[in-house]
């Protein structure tokens, strides 16, 4: 594609150099670079991507996108807004594929990987075609991409998804993260349908104030429905989580269709009867397709939400409540999320990614309604993220479980003893005392210790790095997967 029709698709931009100039993808991050590439040099928070044209050039970039005329003898668009025409720029490029598919947008604090699982996995059951674009990874057809982020940049999501259509993808199920909607990563995507699944405290880093978080994801549902169809396939619809008051404000923002769901208040798609147990979830749904009992693996009530989201997505694509009961049975679990950890030992050992207060909290509710002996978390906070939360974190942990072993969780570029020292105070305020937590730096000792400990049908909750495989310290990744230590920890019990 020549360079001027894509500066035609803005209106206010400057082309300097040879217009003509053929251009075979877009890139932002210099080390990304292709032979052929637009680079899109973006201000950052850290660095400034002008600096990068030259190492961009060096990889074979052949034009550039800036916000100021550089001195460097390239073709040049000059815009406004880098970010906003990287969207505009690469959904030009990649011949909009969104349009190709239909797009599930998930947001919203916890529960978005769980919940793009389950559509997913009851979409795939359908025979449908599905993508997934999230926390864990990306899955385009067979090939599974690893992921730095949970939302891409807005080049790297529009090439993934020209490569899903390619692959004649049905339906892209992806995780649209607040700084991705703050952003713009993920302007100019065509979504089916937003779901919201929660609003809690997490990212006051970046957001600073709940109202501004609430605000960004809030733009997943401002633009969805704002063209009515009477085409089936270009309806949209706002999925939203009506126990949760951020919900009637979402509601409000939203052109779409709103179906709502939930356990407590009235809704369009209800769970009732729900009954929590070690080994899954059992409830009724009752909606406006029907009423059906309803079970799955995962456990916890938090799950519960998780499915309801997933059921009323799958019911506005126009599956019956059966066939979703009959996916949601045969549903696996994910990856990481309350993930059972067994060497035939006598108590319990999960892995979990709660990272948040809230996530915290549901996961040790959850444990309650079936633990029989002393629970056991082990649990620490990211570094170089809201700090805010840590003692929030550490007075939920300390309020519902017996014993803490507060450890690291990718210190990043902080001191690790100083992020255990700001989780404290929440502890302290919880009641405990000085004798009744552990600080234990080393995760890998944490974990020891917390199994090393344990006694018959006690649970112990590994918290907050779920699928992970490293521990970021000091901005070195080291190899690290809870699950193959918490499984070498049980394995040396038995020695
Ligand atoms: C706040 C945020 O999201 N920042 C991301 C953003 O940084 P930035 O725009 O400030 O960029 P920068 O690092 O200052 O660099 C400026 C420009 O120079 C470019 N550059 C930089 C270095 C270089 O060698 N070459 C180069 O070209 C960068 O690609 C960028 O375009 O763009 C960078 C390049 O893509 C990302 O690495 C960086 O992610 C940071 C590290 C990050 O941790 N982001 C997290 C908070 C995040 O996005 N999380 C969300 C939510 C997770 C959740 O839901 O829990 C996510 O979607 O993953
Ligand atoms: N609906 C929910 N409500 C509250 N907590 C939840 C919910 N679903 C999951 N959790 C908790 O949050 C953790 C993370 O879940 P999940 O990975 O599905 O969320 P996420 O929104 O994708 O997180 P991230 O923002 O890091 O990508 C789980 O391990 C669990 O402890
Ligand atoms: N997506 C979340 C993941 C946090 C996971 C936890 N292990 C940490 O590193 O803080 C974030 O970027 O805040
Ligand atoms: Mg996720």
């Amino acid at each position: 594609m020549q360079l001027k029709e894509l500066a035609s698709q803005l209106l206010i931009c400057k082309l300097v150099g040879d217009e003509t100039t053929e251009i075979t993808g877009i890139a932002t991050d210099s080390r990304q670079v292709r032979r052929g590439d637009l680079f899109v040099c973006v201000l950052g928070f850290v660095s400034d991507g002008h600096d990068y044209a030259s190492v961009a050039i060096g990889k074979g970039a052949a034009a550039l996108v800036t916000e100021r005329r550089l001195d460097l003898d390239i073709p040049q668009i000059i815009v406004r807004d880098s970010r906003h025409a990287m969207a505009v720029f690469s959904a030009h490029v990649y011949q909009y594929p969104s349009r190709n598919m239909k797009v599930i947008g998930i947001t919203g604090t916890n529960g978005k990987t769980t919940t793009s699982y389950l559509v997913e996995h009851i979409l795939r059951d359908q025979g449908y075609r599905t993508g997934l674009m999230g926390t864990i990874s990306a899955r385009v057809g067979s090939q599974i991409i690893p992921m730095e982020r949970t939302t891409m940049e807005a080049s790297a999501l529009q090439d993934t998804f020209r490569r899903m259509a390619d692959e004649g993808t049905d339906y892209c199920i992806m995780e649209v993260s607040s700084h991705a909607l703050d952003l713009g990563r993920v302007k100019g995507i065509r979504f089916r349908s937003g779901v919201f699944t929660n609003l809690s405290q997490d990212h006051l880093d970046y957001h600073e104030t709940m109202d501004k978080y609430e605000a960004a994801k809030g733009l997943l549902f401002s633009r969805l429905g704002n063209e009515f169809s009477p085409l089936p396939e270009y309806k949209q619809y706002a999925i939203l989580n009506a126990d949760d008051p951020a919900s009637e404000r979402l509601a409000q923002l939203t052109a779409a269709e709103v179906i709502t769901y939930g356990v407590k208040q009235e809704c369009a798609v209800k769970a009732s009867h729900v009954k929590i147990t070690a080994k899954g979830t059992e409830f009724e749904v009752e909606s406006f397709a029907g009423t059906m009992p309803m079970r799955m693996n995962l456990v916890g009530l938090f799950n519960v939400y998780n499915a309801l989201a997933a059921v009323s997505v799958c019911l506005a694509e126009g599956l019956t409540l059966a066939q979703v009961r009959d996916s949601l049975a045969s549903m696996p679990g994910v990856d990481g999320r309350m993930e059972v950890v067994d060497e035939g030992q006598d108590f319990l050992v999960l892995v979990d990614y709660a990272h948040t207060p809230d996530g915290l909290s549901n996961a040790l509710e959850s444990i309650r309604e079936f633990a029989a002996g002393r629970i056991r978390c082990v649990f620490g906070c990211g570094g170089d993220r809201d700090r805010t939360k840590r003692p929030l974190m550490g007075r939920v942990a300390a309020a519902l479980s017996n014993d803490l072993y507060v450890t690291s969780d990718n210190p990043r570029t902080e001191e690790p003893e100083a992020i255990l020292h700001d989780i404290v105070p929440g502890i302290e305020e919880a009641g405990l005392s000085r004798e009744q937590y552990r600080l234990v730096t080393e995760r890998r000792e944490a974990i020891q210790k917390a199994i090393e400990e344990a006694g018959p049908d006690d649970v112990v909750l590994i918290a907050g790095k779920g699928h992970e495989t490293y521990q970021d310290i000091g901005g070195v990744k080291h190899d690290f997967d809870d699950r193959l230590v918490a499984r070498a920890a049980l394995r040396s019990l038995k020695r």
